[in-house]
This record gives C-alpha cells, structure tokens and sequence, in this order.
C-alpha cells in the first residue's frame, strides 16, 4: 500500500445522535414533533482528514449505524463498491433489519423494510467516505461523481399548513405564524420567495379535505401565476378523488406527487390523466422500479440519497430514469446542511434534473455547521470547495447532542401521529386512502 492510499484508512467513526428544532409542519399522518432526531457521522482517516455525513436519527437506524461504524475501521474511504455488501454482513441480524414490514410512523416514504433502513444508513456513511476522500484529495465531492454538469442547483418552496407553534407551547417558536387556509398558505409562498427567491411551490397536502386543498393550489396560482406548482398528500387520496383533483388542476400543476397511495392505484390514476404523477412513495428502491415504470403508474421519481444509498447510487437511479423516459428530482425530510450539501454535489452532477428539488432545509432553524447554506434566486452555488464544501461547529453539535442525551426518549423517535395526539389524544394514524 502506498502513503496516499494509507493516509485514506478510516482508523475512527463518531456517531452523534442529536435533536433538532422542528416546527408545528402538519401532514397527513399528524404533526412533527418539537425535535426530531438526526444522527451525525464523522469519519477520520490515517491522514487527519475528517468527513461528515448525516442521516436519519432515530433508534432503528441508530441499531444499524453502530455495526457499520465499527466494521469500517482499517477500510479506505475510496472502498464504496464494497459497501453495500459490508452493510448487508454486519447489519443483518440487528432486530432493526428483521423488523416486520411496516409504514414509516414519520417518513411517509411507502413500506418500510429492512433494505431500506440499512440503506438510509449506508447513504451517511457513503457521504462521509466521499467528504474525506474529496478533502484529502482536494476536490469537491462532484469531482469524485464525474464533475458537475451545472453550477447552481434549483430548489423550490416546500409550504406546509401548519400551526403557530407546538401543542402545550413545548419546543422552540419561529414567527412564520400558523397557515391554515388559502390566504395563509399564499403567504407562506410569499415570505419563501421574498426570502429565498423560489419561484416554484409544493404543498404538503393530505391534512384538510382535498376541496380546501384545491382552494390553496388555485390561490397559489393565482398570486404566482404561470410558476410550477406541486401538491402532495402523500397517498392520502382514492384514485377517483385524484383523479378529480387531476382534472380541477391540470392546468396549473407541474406534477401531481403521491396522490393515492400504492403503484397499482397510482397506475389507474396515471392512466386517466394526462397530468404526470410524481412519487417519492411507491418507487423509492431498485426493486420497485420495474413493476412502476412499465405500468406507467409514475413519470417523475423524487430521488432521495438517503432512501437509495447514497450519492453514487441516486445517479444509477437517474441513468434507468433516463433509460425510460421517467423525470427525475428530488425528495427531502427533515435534514441539515450536511445532507443538503450532499444532495446540491449529486444534483449538479445528474445531466437529466428535470425539476426543482425539495428541501425542508429553509424550516431548520439550527444547524450543526459554522455557516449555514444559503439560497439565491431559489439556487444554492456548486463550489469546488474540497469535499463538501461545510464545516462542522462543533459547540453547535454539543449543544444537539445534549439536548438528545436529556431527552426521556419520546422524541429520539419520529412519531407524526404521537405528536398530533398532543393536541388531539384520539387521533389514530388516518387509514388509507383517506378522501
Ligand atoms: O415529499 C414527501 O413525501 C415528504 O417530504 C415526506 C415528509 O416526511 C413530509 O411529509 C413531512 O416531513 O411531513
Ligand atoms: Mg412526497
């Protein structure tokens, strides 16, 4: 082995689970909690080099992190290939990745299984590796990916109805106010455009009755028009009900996102309406591409990094989406600026990004980096700047760490559905679908 590849050993792994301020954001499951959980990753190589990764936070994907973490010692960080296989050998037995087959109680992503936990894991550590790798080699992670094909990536506003603040006043307050009406969501678009020069607009959608939710769509188009606007119940909708939402805004929807839940609803919905069906739910593994794009159920996959396993992983989603005439963008959750960063170095480097991406970036008001990302005209700057391109404040990471630490572990888990009982004790998980 050569010094330059020696100076590439992973000789140690920290995992610090923190709590991160989360607003009142209202879904169809219920409400986000005052904190949700995140799990930072930092590898140091033989080099001195430090890279940093993030992913999900919660008990299950923590189970899996720590397996990982101590299987990658002695590894380099250029060893990617290998790395799904390593997950898959030393994550197996965990109770996490036998768990039965269940609906995420937080992530509204579809299904969840074991391959998907140890990917959303995976994907931190893939990160990490290419963070140390780019700053140890002195290129920016989209250099390790093939290089950028464009030097800004667009995001749009994600809007969420929402309450002013948290059941009981628990967590930190923001002064974004609560929207729960046309006129309250339209102003939300409005500070997001004023703020961040977003010139596109998805709703969370699937929290009131689709006609109200209809109204908030028209009002949007109305106060932005001719801007692409986007609605997601995350499957909360019949496909007749979609399909009549499909037909009242069909000429002012760029997409519509995961109306009914399912690829075979999705594919009855796609076939009697010319609007395309976006989906972060019913496609979000390799397994599940196959039987959705040849039934045609979706025309645009929210890709997710953490969801397929990283950044090397989401551009092979992007070349089969090509391959089949399928628009590509992005989905997000809960996330910092680690993450967000990771998702602006794979986003510039996909040639066929066909959408703005999402992001709920603009709701977090801490981060664990020295200085946060900031949007422009609705863009965040490609730099070339070693790796990443962040730093991580590491009094920030203490002080969330802390905060995760003194938690009596009710909010070290996502639960939607537990906060939304805050406010309302007989709320159960809506069935689906929902209208
Ligand atoms: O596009 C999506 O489905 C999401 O962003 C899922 C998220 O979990 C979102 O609905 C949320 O955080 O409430
Ligand atoms: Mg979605």
């Amino acid at each position: 082995m050569t010094d330059a590849k020696n100076r590439l050993t992973i000789t140690e792994v920290r995992l610090t689970p923190i709590l991160v301020a989360d607003p009142p954001l209202l879904n169809t499951q219920g409400v986000h909690q005052p904190y949700t959980p995140r799990l930072i990753i930092e590898l140091i190589t033989e080099g001195g080099v430090t890279g940093l990764g993030e992913t999900y936070g919660d008990t299950k994907y923590l189970e899996l992190a720590q397996p990982l973490a101590s299987a990658l010692i002695g590894r380099s960080v250029t060893d990617l290939n290998t790395l799904p296989a390593l997950a898959a050998e030393v994550c197996g037995d965990s109770p996490a990745a036998t768990g039965a087959e269940a609906v995420d109680a937080g992530g509204l992503r579809g299904v969840q299984t074991a391959d998907k936990l140890r990917l959303s894991v995976l994907s931190g550590f893939e990160v990490a590796c290419l963070d140390a790798w780019g700053r140890s080699a002195g290129l920016p992670v989209h250099a390790l990916l093939g290089g950028k094909v464009r030097d800004r990536v667009e995001f749009s506003a994600y809007l969420f109805y929402r309450w002013e603040e948290h059941p009981g006043g628990r967590g930190e307050r923001d002064d974004w106010g609560a929207a729960l009406d046309p006129a309250g969501v339209v102003a939300q678009a409005r500070r997001f455009a004023d703020t961040y020069g977003f010139t596109s607009f998805k709703l969370k959608g699937g929290v009131f009755a689709p006609a109200q939710e209809v109204a908030a769509i028209r009002a949007l188009a109305a106060a932005f028009p001719g801007q692409p606007l986007r609605i997601d119940p995350n499957g909360a909708w019949s496909v007749r009900t979609s399909l009549e939402v499909a037909s009242e805004l069909g000429d002012v929807l760029e997409y519509l996102e995961d109306p009914t839940s399912g690829t075979a609803r999705m594919a009855e919905v796609a076939a009697g309406t010319p609007l395309p069906l976006a989906t972060n739910m019913c496609v979000t593994t390799f397994d599940e591409i196959a039987g959705a794009f040849t039934r045609g159920a979706v025309q645009v996959v929210l890709s997710d990094h953490h969801y397929w396993g990283g950044l090397r992983a989401t551009r092979e989603l992007a070349a089969v989406c090509r391959t089949f005439g399928v628009g590509l963008s992005m989905h997000s959750n809960t996330h910092l600026g680690i993450s967000l960063a990771a998702m602006t170095q794979v986003a510039a480097t996909v040639p066929h990004l066909d959408h703005a991406c999402d992001s709920h970036y603009p709701w977090q008001t801490e981060d664990v980096l020295t200085e946060r990302l900031t949007f422009r005209d609705g863009r965040l700057d490609v730099g070339d700047t070693p790796g990443l391109g962040v730093t991580l404040d590491r009094d920030r990471l203490a002080v969330l760490h802390r905060r995760w630490l003194d938690d009596d572990g009710g909010l070290r888990d996502r639960d939607d559905a537990a906060a939304m009982r805050r406010a309302d004790p007989g709320w159960v998980t809506p069935a689906l679908p929902r209208w």
